[in-house]
């Protein structure tokens, strides 16, 4: 919870500020740069720390018989403004000690001072600067609520530095670049904010003056003998504006120094008046120099990248707000009607993906399911299956949607069985590999109402791959369809496409699966055992087909159900109408490849991507096709005359059909039976069983299977499935 706080502020503080600091942060490194290139070239001499006035003024009075002023800027580059003994003016920068001009004035470009006018100001004088100054202030919260939250991810400060596991690119570098350039970016956030203070006169600025008496009695002598002159360095002096006309005792040399400001008399090198900054001016001058980095070209160059990754702090924060919050929560069903609850702990959102993804699949099946935060557990009076998909974090604990769930769990007992499953997702670069997801599983255990539906299940570093491991275990015992395509789990779905309708069979009374085969008009690639997911209802309710590939096209065999809202639309479609659609690719069911002997096992309109594979079985591996239907119909009549042709072709070795609702009623169980031998050789021989169909058949015929490796090979099914060597894609 503290976290939240913690997080929000950060948050909201970078909202209302982005566009501030984007600014700020834009025209600083164009400024940071210009800090940089303004050092060249250099026309800085040598030992110019050491150089006092006593020894500059004279050799420059030589070249120069009328000087108007003396600079020495921030780049420790001498400026004059003066005129040569040929009385030609002349602006530039001199070597101090010869009075050689080393090149001309340099002007800062329009571009850089529209730039400087943006940075300072927005062009809007006062109120831009008290605006840019808020902006800088927020960014000096950002910073210190950014640490906060580095710490609390980190377990405490004292991690603070230590490394760091990958989750995502932007969230990574948030982090890393936030560790790495906290201190420059503190600096140009403290700075700058000190910065407009002074504009605005919050400091007192007011230099105090102090008068000392003129020794009237003093001697004319010469400049070199000046004692302030050779007391004061050439690097101490901003400025000197020297007399206006020689000899004149009214005239005065003025020296505008880093601490003070002096007046000196021309001819008795008398200090006639001095006027001490105040500390605020000075501490001003230093700020500007912290905060330009204008003295020191290493601190320009770390504050350019600092204001550089200001830009990408923007865009990285955005990011991760945009993974946090991309997933609604939008629920169809109440929660105290809700037959299925989806629990969810999540801290960056992307759990909360994968949970939304079944959430949907399950309405689009009219499914009452309902999703939740763990944090917003309550009673569910109609429960009967919990589903929790949660994160880790920290060191195993909960995220922060989720900490609350164990008191929660205790004050909300339900009054009827529920069955729950529990999905870890978590990082195997943790120690705690996805432990809070085990300490919900043993809370459940502990409820005299709750029963594990199936074991805990952990997906490593969000792998699809995994999840849907998981999804074909809870589909196959739940007898609930989800897809186990990997397609459908990932953020960036494949793109719709126009398929057209090139040939529909119709039903007959004694069929009611019908054939239809379209054509993707954009030449889109898919294999056999893809899937081709539809929108009948042009809204989120998607449905899914196995595809058969035959001959570049996309043969589907769809049971018409009347009530059906995806056979029944795809019934209705008439040869050359066009429906959007998009393929789902389902690599896990793909023809293996590198299998010798392939046995396909179906029943009803599982049959489709085999049709395809056998169709496509160039390389002549040995298939055998176990089906399974309820009548010997007109269709069956089909199959066996593909079959029979495919047999001549060398592309199918036999077809075996099991009947339920004939005489003597058989189901691809009994098939296994028969040729146990068959099967046993298969996978010991490294052969690989491809099952699709329905799920109430994937079940029994896995424990047919389980039975004959368990009693011939000694090993369970389980053993060859996690060897690829078993393939499943039921519903
Ligand atoms: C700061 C931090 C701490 C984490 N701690 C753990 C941990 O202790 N155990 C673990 O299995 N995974 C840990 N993870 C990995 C996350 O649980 C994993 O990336 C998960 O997929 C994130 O899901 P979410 O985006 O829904 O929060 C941690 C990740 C981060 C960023």
């Amino acid at each position: 919870m503290t976290l939240s706080i913690w997080r929000y502020a950060h948050l909201a503080l970078a909202i209302i500020s982005s566009f501030f600091l984007f600014i700020l942060a834009a025209t600083g490194v164009i400024l940071s740069v210009d800090a940089v290139t303004e050092k060249y070239p250099n026309y800085q001499v040598e030992n110019f720390d050491t150089i006092n006035l006593a020894q500059a003024l004279p050799a420059l009075r030589k070249v120069y018989p009328e000087i108007i002023e003396l600079r020495v800027d921030h780049n420790k580059f001498v400026r004059i403004d003066a005129q040569d003994i040929d009385g030609n003016s002349v602006k530039g920068y001199i070597d101090p000690l010869t009075g050689k001009l080393l090149g001309p004035e340099i002007i800062k470009s329009p571009f850089i001072q529209w730039t400087t006018a943006l940075h300072r100001s927005l062009f809007l004088k006062e109120t831009g600067r008290v605006m840019m100054g808020v902006a800088s202030f927020i960014l000096c919260l950002i910073s210190i609520s950014g640490v906060v939250l580095i710490a609390k991810r980190q377990q405490g400060i004292r991690n603070f530095f230590v490394k760091i596991n990958r989750d995502f690119f932007a969230q990574y570098f948030h982090v890393v670049a936030g560790r790495l350039l906290l201190i420059p970016t503190l600096l140009l956030a403290v700075t700058g904010t000190y910065l407009v203070l002074m504009h605005v006169d919050v400091f007192d600025l007011e230099s105090k003056e102090l008068v000392i008496a003129n020794d009237a009695t003093e001697e004319s002598i010469a400049i070199a003998e000046f004692k302030i002159f050779q007391e004061t360095k050439l690097s101490d002096v901003e400025k000197i504006e020297f007399p206006f006309m020689e000899d004149d005792p009214e005239e005065f040399f003025r020296l505008t120094l880093k601490t003070r400001d002096l007046t000196v008399h021309q001819l008795t090198g008398a200090i006639v008046a001095e006027e001490r900054l105040a500390k605020a001016v000075m501490l001003e001058k230093l700020t500007l120099d912290l905060h330009t980095g204008r003295s020191n070209i290493l601190l320009a160059i770390i504050l350019g990248f600092a204001s550089l990754n200001i830009l990408f702090f923007i865009y990285s924060g955005f990011v991760i707000t945009w993974k946090r919050s991309r997933t609604k929560i939008r629920n169809k069903h109440k929660a105290q009607h809700a037959e299925v609850i989806l629990l969810v702990g999540s801290e960056n959102g992307s759990t909360l993906f994968f949970a939304n993804c079944v959430h949907k699949q399950l309405l689009a099946h009219g499914i009452s399911s309902y999703i939740t935060q763990m944090n917003q557990f309550s009673a569910f009076p109609k429960a009967q299956k919990m589903l929790v998909f949660t994160s880790t974090f920290g060191l195993g604990t909960a995220p922060s949607n989720a900490d609350k769930f164990h008191d929660l769990l205790a004050k909300h007992p339900a009054n009827q069985p529920i069955e729950y499953a529990v999905v870890g997702f978590g990082s195997k670069s943790y120690a705690d590999y996805c432990s809070f997801a085990f300490q919900v599983n043993s809370l459940f255990a502990a409820q005299s109402w709750a029963t594990e539906f199936i074991p805990v299940h952990t997906v490593n570093d969000k792998s699809v791959d995994e999840f849907t491991q998981w999804i074909h275990q809870w589909s196959e015992k739940s007898l609930i369809p989800l897809s186990t395509a990997a397609a459908s789990y990932q953020a960036k779905l494949p793109p719709l496409h126009t398929f057209k309708v090139l040939e529909k069979t119709a039903t007959s009374a004694d069929n009611t699966t019908f054939k239809i085969v379209l054509e993707s008009t954009s030449k889109k690639k898919f294999q056999s055992g893809d899937l081709l997911a539809i929108y009948p209802a042009n809204d989120f309710k998607e449905r899914l087909y196995s595809i058969g590939a035959n001959d570049g096209k996309i043969q589907l065999m769809v049971k018409l159900y009347t009530d059906g809202l995806g056979s029944s639309f795809l019934y209705k479609l008439q040869p050359n109408d066009c429906i959007k659609a998009r393929i789902l690719v389902n690599k896990d069911f793909h023809m293996p490849q590198a299998a010798a002997q392939v046995a396909m096992i179906a029943n009803g309109t599982g049959i489709a991507p085999f049709l395809g594979m056998i169709a496509s079985n160039k390389s002549q591996t040995a298939i055998r096709l176990f089906a399974g239907f309820r009548y010997n119909n007109s269709l069956i009549k089909e199959y066996g005359a593909f079959a029979a042709s495919a047999r001549q072709q060398g592309k199918l070795e036999s077809l075996e059909l099991a009947f339920s609702r004939e005489e003597n009623p058989q189901y691809v169980m009994d098939l296994i039976a028969a040729n146990e031998r068959y099967f046993i050789d298969l996978l010991s021989n490294q052969g690989v069983i491809m099952v699709c169909g329905s799920l109430l058949m994937l079940r029994d015929v896995e424990k047919a299977l389980n039975r004959l490796t368990e009693q011939h090979l000694g090993r369970p099914l389980s053993y060859y499935s996690e060897r690829q060597q078993l393939l499943t894609d039921c519903y």
